[in-house]
């Protein structure tokens, strides 16, 4: 049975809004004003990175939340540790997505054992996996989401220009009674269409429409040749 909350995301368009460590709109307020506005153009999802911001944006949309807590850049850093989940689900999160590789986690729990103590306490859990190895374990693992979002970054797969089809391909058939979302290098309308209509549950799109820094410089780059 699908939660009522991951069956609001069916079939649509979840905007991922973050703002790097130093970058002029890491702000909390700047990312609550960005998801609003990003629900205004028919996100029917938000997700965002921090306690702050994920209480900021709670407060000002009505549409799920999924909340993460990126700490350190190397290794497992997306909501590494259970008390990294477990802050972001007392911040308000709706979903909480966690790093879902087969890496060793920080706090020496394994990903199952986070899942399984999270699902205890009420939180639905999105899987951030890097490779087939890391769905099909995050699976096992009893995860209400899996996803592509670390695919090209964990060494595991090669980095593609766009969205990872072969992997999200991959997933969707083998679970086919998961809900597998699709999220990483999503950059135009026609990658969006291509991913849903190969059956994922719902896609994120974060640099393309939240990161205006490196839009910039995708315009930039064509004056440079
Ligand atoms: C690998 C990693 O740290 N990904 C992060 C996860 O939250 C974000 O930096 C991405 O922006 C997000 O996944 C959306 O992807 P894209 O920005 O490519 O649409």
């Amino acid at each position: 049975m699908v939660h009522p909350l991951i069956e609001q995301l069916k079939g649509g368009l979840v905007v991922s809004c973050q703002a790097y460590p130093g970058e002029p709109l890491r702000h909390p307020e700047t990312m609550a004003q960005m998801a609003q506005a990003a629900v205004i153009g028919g996100a029917v999802g938000i997700r965002c990175q921090g306690l702050a911001d994920i209480s900021a944006i709670k407060g000002q949309v009505e549409v799920p939340v999924i909340g993460i807590w990126k700490d350190g850049h190397e290794g497992v850093f997306i909501t590494p540790t259970l008390r990294h989940a477990r802050c972001c689900m007392a911040a308000g999160a709706d979903i909480i997505a966690l790093d879902a590789t087969r890496r060793p986690r920080p706090d020496g729990l394994t990903y199952a054992q986070t899942v399984e103590a999270l699902h205890a306490e009420g939180a639905l859990v999105m899987a951030d996996c890097g490779s087939f190895e890391d769905a099909k374990m995050a699976v096992d693992a009893g995860s209400d989401i899996i996803s592509t979002t670390l695919a090209g970054y964990t060494g595991e797969r090669e980095k593609t220009h766009g969205p990872d089809f072969e992997l999200l391909g991959q997933m969707i058939d083998a679970f086919p009674d998961v809900p597998v979302l699709c999220e990483g290098r999503i950059h135009t309308p026609d990658d969006l269409a291509q991913v849903m209509q190969m059956g994922a549950w719902c896609a994120v799109v974060g640099t393309a429409i939240t990161h205006p820094t490196t839009i910039t410089t995708w315009f930039a780059d064509r004056l440079r040749g």
